[in-house]
């Protein structure tokens, strides 16, 4: 049960706390201790006993698997108790800090977190680099020395005079008021530093450390040999730290003195006369708003801390315009070269051509009806050179006319019934493909066809006869929907776009919380009382931003510098794009949710990148798939967007017919699911 402000009388209380991860050998066995107010409170122990642990359950980034903890009289993550919050001023063990920030900038992000206006933040930043003689607010964390960086580190726990301090970090715990030594996850000793030293007549805590060590092996190891070596090991590390230092304790800083007369005691909280020492008169402030603790009870985002991780992330930003400027420049890079270089019919292809007509002017003829767009016609005198032309890959095809081109021609059309096969031949356009490359063979194919129908449709007219009659009898009447000449760029521009879109917004998230993590900048952030739904609505927030930009440009150079057809409404177009954006934004997420290192998160975000293009429709119809993949291609996150969009492009669809809406329904629905896990997957793994 948490007790009330007025009986608190222990800053931390744990009682027979117990923890380990995942599941594996426990690293706290029934821990208990108790932090009284106002004192300076050191845990020594060897590394791996398990003191960071201990804190992080003290700061509520992990949770017990039994015992209570209670801080500030309440249990840390419980709704409306400030712990994670600004009950706790925390230095984790890793630096912690945005090595692209100032120290004012990275003062000013923790004091957003804490409701501190900006005048206060400012006030505070000069005294704590006054007093921790930092070299100035405006330097780069970067550019600090490792000891000046853990002192900013320092700085970002006293920033908001917590009333209670605690330190990951290494210190002389012979200063505390309390000691307790700790060993394999338990308490063997937690009294005041000279007592233990008078009790086992001593002169250092380590000294003390090893014989209690050497007691509690001869309770737990039969085999004395064991015993010692186990607790010179033990011994040898025993330099490691942590402190947990409460209001009114002598690690705690001076303020000024207007800070002072700002200040108010909490109720409850004894000031302790630490024996007969003389305390500064440092008190916790409180600068939380009402509503804003209304909103934490119930568990609501609060929008002071997302506009402090909006801001943060802004300022990232700021220092990275090169990386910002290529987000905008890489989306034009890509429609660009998708424009320029797919979908355009081939041209310039060289042919060579051997006319060997001799019974007339109609072969002669013919070769000036090939398109000079097409083709680059190299003549040739036999067949042999020019297939040889073709096989050492110098032409596409060898175009070929018989020496009675013009006669057997001249029969076929005049009198068909009689035409035998070698008339029917003779009369004909030979074509030879180097047929390794499909679009160009279809495109030489088509070009020839095309320009042969030409040639002898105006024969026939010479004749008095319709051209027509060369002709295939199926007459393309107009289209119903679509236009008369679709190009290959019309059929994959909708594609194009939604792809660009989506793994632009997926590769910019997909390291967000990522780079967090690094060095435990995350973990500073939540236990400063940033929730994970927070963070994560600051991240969208800002990417949605950069978002929209790069989905503007990217309209702006396919619908109106390129030209890509659309026959729908714009609206619809910028708003699937934008929708397919937020997708691919969600997909970033919980990728980075997932991993835990940069490469493997942008291996993912690559991994995801070519099964979609492949399996959406985009570079190949859908409908070539066999049927099994074409279930799975329906069900992915941008194929249905794809089908929306050419239906809004070329179609000209609006937003009640079936393929517009379900592609909006789909991207809600693949968003809404990819959010949920990543929110699922960073509670999961504690991020
Ligand atoms: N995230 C984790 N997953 C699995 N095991 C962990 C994790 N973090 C710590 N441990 C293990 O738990 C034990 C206690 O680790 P902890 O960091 O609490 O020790 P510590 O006393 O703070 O050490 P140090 O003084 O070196 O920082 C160690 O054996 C460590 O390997």
């Amino acid at each position: 049960m948490d007790v009330t402000p007025g009986q608190l009388m222990h800053a931390v209380e744990v009682d027979t706390l117990c923890k380990s991860y995942y599941k594996s050998t426990p690293v706290l066995k029934g821990l208990s201790l108790q932090v009284p107010l106002g004192k300076i409170y050191g845990l020594l122990g060897p590394s791996g006993c398990g003191k960071t642990t201990l804190l992080k359950c003290v700061v509520g980034r992990l949770k017990p698997d039994a015992g209570v903890v209670q801080v500030m009289g309440g249990r840390p993550g419980k709704p409306g108790h400030r712990v994670p919050g600004n009950l706790i001023g925390y230095m984790p063990q890793d630096l912690a800090l945005y090595q692209d920030f100032t120290v004012s900038e990275t003062m000013y992000y923790f004091g957003r977190i804490f409701h501190m206006p900006s005048q206060e933040i400012d006030r505070q930043t000069d005294f704590l680099v006054t007093l921790l003689e930092l070299p100035s607010k405006r330097r780069l964390i970067c550019q600090l020395s490792g000891g000046q960086q853990r002192r900013v580190s320092f700085a970002c726990a006293l920033l908001h005079r917590p009333p209670l301090l605690i330190l990951d970090e290494p210190t002389e715990a012979r200063q505390g008021h309390m000691v307790a030594l700790m060993r394999d996850g338990r308490l063997l000793a937690e009294a005041k530093p000279q007592e233990l030293l008078d009790r086992y007549n001593d002169s250092s805590l380590e000294s003390v450390f090893l014989k209690l060590c050497e007691m509690d092996s001869e309770d737990s190891l039969p085999d004395t040999s064991a015993a010692a070596s186990s607790t010179s090991a033990a011994a040898n590390a025993a330099a490691s730290t942590s402190e947990i230092v409460t209001e009114n304790s002598p690690l705690l800083p001076k303020p000024s003195n207007h800070d002072r007369s700002l200040n108010s005691s909490p109720a409850g909280a004894t000031s302790n006369s630490n024996d007969g020492d003389s305390l500064p008169n440092l008190l916790y402030k409180e600068y939380v708003p009402l509503g804003d603790s209304l909103r934490s009870v119930f568990a609501l985002p609060s929008l002071w801390h997302i506009l402090a991780v909006v801001g943060k992330n802004f300022n990232n930003l700021r220092r990275r315009l090169t990386f910002l400027a290529f987000q905008f420049i890489l989306p034009i890079i890509q429609i660009v070269l998708f424009c320029v270089c797919v979908g355009g019919d081939p041209f310039g292809l060289t042919l060579a051509s051997v006319n060997l007509d001799s019974s007339g002017e109609l072969g002669a003829k013919f070769m000036t009806y090939l398109d000079n767009n097409t083709f680059h016609v190299k003549p040739f005198k036999n067949l042999e050179e020019a297939r040889t032309e073709v096989r050492n890959v110098r032409a596409w095809a060898v175009l070929s006319l018989g020496a009675n081109f013009s006669t057997d021609l001249l029969a076929r059309f005049s009198n068909p019934t009689a035409a035998t096969n070698a008339t029917l031949s003779g009369g004909s356009v030979h074509l030879q493909l180097d047929n390794s490359n499909y679009q160009v063979s279809l495109m030489i194919q088509k070009s020839v066809a095309e320009s042969f129908q030409k040639f002898a449709g105006d024969l026939l007219s010479q004749f008095g006869l319709s051209p027509e009659l060369v002709s295939l009898p199926v007459v393309m009447d107009a289209p119903l929907l679509g236009t008369d000449n679709p190009s290959f760029t019309e059929f994959m521009a909708p594609g194009m776009i939604v792809t660009i879109v989506f793994f632009m917004a997926t590769g910019l998230t997909a390291l967000s919380f990522v780079l967090e993590r690094k060095e435990g900048l995350l973990d500073r952030s939540l236990v400063a009382g940033v929730t994970i739904l927070e963070l994560m609505l600051g991240h969208m927030l800002t990417q949605l931003l950069i978002m929209a930009g790069q989905t503007g440009l990217l309209l702006f150079f396919s619908l109106v510098v390129f030209q890509v057809p659309c026959h729908g409404s714009v609206l619809w177009v910028i708003l699937l794009a934008l929708l397919n954006g937020f997708t691919g934004m969600s997909l970033g997420l919980m990728i980075s949710a997932l991993c835990s290192a940069e490469n493997s998160a942008i291996q993912a975000a690559l991994g995801t990148m070519y099964p979609n293009l492949l399996l959406s429709g985009i570079i190949w119809p859908a409908e070539a798939m066999p049927q099994y993949l074409r279930f799975i291609s329906r069900g992915l996150p941008i194929s249905q967007s794809v089908e929306a969009m050419r239906s809004v492009l070329s179609r000209g669809f609006g937003f009640t017919a079936a393929p517009v809406y379900l592609g909006f329904v789909s991207a809600i629905a693949w968003a809404s699911g990819l959010l949920l896990l990543a929110l699922l997957l960073l509670r999961i793994r504690g991020i």
